[in-house]
């Protein structure tokens, strides 16, 4: 089975910035997969040069087997793109604007497939509305249709969820992991970490062009962060759990493992003769990992 995404050995410098450094990453098929990294890592160049928008210096790029320059427009049939950018027509209506996305694909009767998206996506009031008329995120919405409208097998999401409402997230991820579930592969950029530890399977982090992590959810979290004590006592920490404790606002934070840890730990503060002002437990999570990441820019386990 061919891999949903193959991005081999891929550069990209605009003038003296080099915005793509020899990237290697494989999606597979039906994978639901976060693309992370700071401001200017490359996660858009990356997609740009993956929809054809940006032409790589160097390596190659296909989607679900199909290079995205020599067999150009198969490949792009087999990707849906959903933009960071609020790019639209103002002069037409949301369902025409989606019919004339349809047209590009060649997809004559699509009204069916169209109401289900307006449907899913909340917009089915909007249909008749103009393109200007709309709010940011109801034009974000229809991006997201417009991505769809040629039932791609391959979606990426370019931080879809950058500023726009609880209602709307909710609505969008219920949607695409629906779509997942029924064998789409979705790729995901976001700098909301925890959507993307609930969603993503497995997660690539880029900084300055290049890979420096690449695993499954689990075991970024599993081997860049931990659970953690949290607490505010009254006075100065015994010295041998200070040693492995961060101090952050006032608060301790001590690392542990297992559970059984804890109670061993509470007995020696309580020895010391603290008071324990405020306590709770810290669950590993991905913002940890990422800030980990950037600073050491460890390579990741492959997985
Ligand atoms: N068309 C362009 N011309 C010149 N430089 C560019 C161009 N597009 C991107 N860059 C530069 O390439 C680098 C990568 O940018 P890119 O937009 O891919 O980052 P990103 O990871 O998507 O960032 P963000 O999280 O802010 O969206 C940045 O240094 C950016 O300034």
């Amino acid at each position: 089975m061919s891999a949903a995404i193959r991005i081999q050995q891929v550069s990209k410098c605009f003038g003296s910035t080099q915005a793509l450094d020899r990237v290697d990453l494989e999606v597979r098929q039906g994978e639901f997969f976060g693309l992370l990294g700071p401001n200017g890592a490359g996660k858009t160049t990356l997609i740009s040069a993956l929809a054809g928008l940006v032409r790589a210096d160097s390596g190659s790029l296909s989607v679900m087997g199909h290079d995205v320059q020599s067999d150009y427009r198969v490949a792009r049939r087999h990707l849906g793109v959903v933009p960071q950018e609020l790019v639209f027509d103002p002069f037409f209506t949301v369902r025409e604007s989606l019919k004339i996305q349809s047209g590009y694909f060649g997809i004559g009767d699509n009204d069916a497939w169209i109401d289900e998206i307006l449907e899913k996506l909340g917009l089915t009031s909007k249909a008749n509305a103009n393109m200007r008329m709309l709010s940011g995120g109801m034009k974000r919405r229809v991006l997201v249709a417009q991505a769809l409208v040629h039932r791609p097998p391959v979606i990426v999401l370019d931080e879809p969820t950058a500023g726009v409402d609880v209602e709307l997230r909710q609505t969008l991820w219920a949607f695409i992991r629906q779509l997942n579930e029924a064998g789409h592969t979705i790729v995901l950029t976001t700098h909301y970490l925890e959507e993307a530890e609930n969603l993503c399977t497995r997660i690539a982090m880029l900084k300055a062009g290049r890979v420096v992590a690449l695993d499954t959810t689990v075991n970024l979290l599993r081997r860049f962060s931990a659970h953690s004590l949290r607490l505010r006592t009254d006075g100065a920490m015994p010295p041998e759990l200070v040693r492995d404790a961060a101090q952050n606002g006032g608060w301790w934070s001590l690392p542990f493992d297992g559970f059984e840890e804890v109670e061993p730990m509470l007995t020696k503060i309580r020895a010391a003769g603290c008071r324990i002002d405020d306590l709770e437990i810290g669950k590993p999570d991905l913002e940890e990992v990422f800030v980990r990441v950037m600073q050491g820019s460890q390579q990741g386990q492959q997985s």
